[in-house]
């Protein structure tokens, strides 16, 4: 059940937003990562943020969750057992054993690739694609890509933290993106 809401904000995101560790310049000068690993350290932190999303995507028919490598596996399983759907690993390049479709992308600090085995998903399959973090949205867009390639219907994009470049952007390549909280910009 939904907890009470202050001034149309839900109370649990404050502690969610609070367990998200941001370290400065990591991996590379500029950069400031955000760290959800400290989160995890916070079991009801992290069961929330988990629960969040499955009171959003019960009721949606998704019959399917799309998780990316590798944060995207720490939530997207979840959620998928929690709403019934199946899960499916877009996983980074030479991963995954079976037949492959690829999509390369650019991210904030180099290129990489992700793929999906072919079957993973059918035509016409709802799909919902979960990750921990959008930045320039390069590498929800190649999972979509790669969905879409296959056949499926992209419902939603669902992240933790939406960083300040994706702010106020509530969509990418037509399909809706929601994001739990906004980076934060100061390390702790
Ligand atoms: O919106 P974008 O600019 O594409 O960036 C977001 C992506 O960057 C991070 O993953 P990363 O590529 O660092 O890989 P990792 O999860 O394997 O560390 C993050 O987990 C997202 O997947
Ligand atoms: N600033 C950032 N923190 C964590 N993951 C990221 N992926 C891309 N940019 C990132």
């Amino acid at each position: 059940m939904l907890e009470e809401e202050e001034n149309g904000v839900d109370p649990r995101l404050k502690a969610i937003t609070a367990a998200i560790r941001v370290v400065p310049h990591f991996p590379k000068p500029g950069i400031m990562f955000n760290d959800i690993t400290t989160l995890l350290l916070h079991p009801k932190a992290f069961k929330d943020a988990v629960e969040i999303f499955v009171e959003r995507y019960r009721d949606m028919g998704i019959s399917a969750v799309a998780g990316i490598e590798a944060r995207g596996f720490i939530f997207g399983p979840s959620i998928a057992l929690a709403i019934g759907a199946k899960f499916v690993p877009l996983r980074k390049p030479k991963k995954l054993p079976g037949e492959v479709i690829s999509e390369a992308y650019v991210l904030e600090y180099g290129t990489d690739c992700l793929e999906m085995h072919v079957g993973a998903v059918q035509s016409g399959e709802r799909v919902l694609v979960v990750d921990d973090l959008v930045a320039t949205g390069g590498t929800l867009s190649a999972a979509m890509s790669l969905l879409e390639r296959a056949g499926a219907d992209v419902v939603e994009c669902a992240c933790l933290i939406g960083l300040p470049k994706f702010k106020g952007r509530c969509s990418l390549n037509g399909k809706p993106v929601h994001v739990l909280v906004e980076a934060i910009n100061k390390s702790m």
